[in-house]
């Protein structure tokens, strides 16, 4: 599925928080969104996923206006693995999972027997085939991580949005993250900090700097210490690694 996000921006009292942003995200293509701290990452994520509404701006996807889409319309094409969860209540693994089902059913419609099989596949996927009856609650961040992603396979959307989905994950997982969701074929967007996994997996990169688009572009031309300096205000050093043929950053700490 296209995504295509034409002139957005985005208002608290006033602020810009984000400023005509304009892109286009090609059918199964993964974007990394990079940028420093609160430069509009979340918010732009969240305005896809329409859980904010932009002052101004469209965006489509495959040619349709989201403002003509139902929530349930948009909940069958772009499924999202968000930064606060919070789920509050002690919910098994297999309820939260199954919660990816739902976009898919009449109100009030149960579980079938298709949607269990799906839950455990998924949960297959993200290596917790067994955990289904686990509290949530009493899972390690790291778990709790590759279950939201679970739900959000089980959503089966041909898009899949991220926030930050590496946060708590040791680099096995952050890889393995990484791979699953590469592996779908989905059209993926997602906001990261890391710029190795990002140059190892994106396709193409957009960065936000104080809520504008200041870079877009595959992670081998984006990511110079120029660049790097510009975005983040670091220095760093920028090879091709022999092996992956991708960018590799090595931060350089003040002298
Ligand atoms: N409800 C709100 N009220 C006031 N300011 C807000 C609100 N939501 C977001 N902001 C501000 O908007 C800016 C962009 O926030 P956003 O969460 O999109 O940044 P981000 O790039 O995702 O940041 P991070 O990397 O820290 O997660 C920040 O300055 C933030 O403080």
């Amino acid at each position: 599925m296209e995504i295509s996000i034409k002139n957005i921006s985005f208002l608290i009292k006033n602020k810009k928080i984000l400023s005509d942003i304009s892109a286009s995200i090609p059918s199964r293509e993964c974007i990394g969104i990079v940028g420093p701290n609160g430069s509009g990452k979340s918010t732009l994520l969240k305005c896809i996923y329409r859980v904010l509404q932009p002052a101004a701006g469209e965006i489509f996807f495959d040619g349709h206006n989201i403002k003509d889409m139902t929530l349930k319309e948009s909940s069958l094409v772009v499924s999202v693995m968000a930064q606060d969860n919070g789920y509050a209540f002690d919910f098994l693994v297999e309820d939260i999972v199954l919660l990816g089902r739902a976009p898919h059913k009449k109100l009030l419609e149960f579980n079938n027997a298709n949607d269990y099989k799906i839950m455990k596949n998924v949960l297959k996927t993200v290596g917790l085939a067994g955990f289904e009856k686990r509290k949530f609650s009493t899972m390690s961040g790291g778990e709790r991580q590759r279950v939201i992603l679970a739900r959000a396979l089980a959503q089966n959307t041909p898009c899949l949005i991220l926030d930050e989905p590496t946060n708590h994950l040791d680099i096995k997982y952050q890889m393995q993250m990484m791979e699953i969701v590469k592996r779908h074929q989905l059209t993926i967007i997602i906001a990261i900090h890391d710029l190795n996994i990002a140059a190892l997996y994106c396709d193409k990169i957009i960065a936000l700097k104080n809520g504008q688009i200041v870079g877009y572009g595959i992670p081998k031309k984006l990511f110079t210490p120029e660049f790097i300096r510009y975005l983040y205000d670091v220095d760093a050093e920028v090879c091709i690694n022999k092996t992956t043929g991708k960018p590799s950053i090595t931060y350089i700490p003040p002298q």
